[in-house]
């Protein structure tokens, strides 16, 4: 289920216990199942944990690994943080 959550709400999941989401280009990847078998390392993803790791994928990937593992990844998107 696609789910809209703010990058608060993002960053309680920043370790694998809670999930590992990390955020690229507005959606939310879950890469607790994936972390053991990403071939750039385990490490490197717990760092961004959490986080907008957009600018260090963009670094080391193109958009046909996105396409490749989104299906199986992508847990839904970042909504803007209400404004006051
Ligand atoms: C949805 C998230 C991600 C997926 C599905 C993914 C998948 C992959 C795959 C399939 C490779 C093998 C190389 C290739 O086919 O291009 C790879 C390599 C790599 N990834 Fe990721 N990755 C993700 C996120 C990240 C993030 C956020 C970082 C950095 C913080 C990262 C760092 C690296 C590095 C350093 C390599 C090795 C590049 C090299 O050896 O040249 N990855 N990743």
């Amino acid at each position: 289920m696609a789910e809209s959550l703010t990058p608060k709400q993002v960053a309680e999941h920043s370790t694998v216990e809670t999930g590992l989401y990390i955020i690229i280009d507005n959606n939310i990847y879950q890469m607790d199942s994936f972390v053991e078998e990403h071939p750039g390392g385990a490490k490197i993803l717990k760092r961004v944990g959490g986080k907008d790791a957009s600018k260090q994928f963009w670094k080391y990937h193109n958009e046909g690994v996105l396409n490749k593992y989104a299906p199986k990844l992508k847990v839904g998107t970042v909504k803007e943080e209400a404004k006051l």
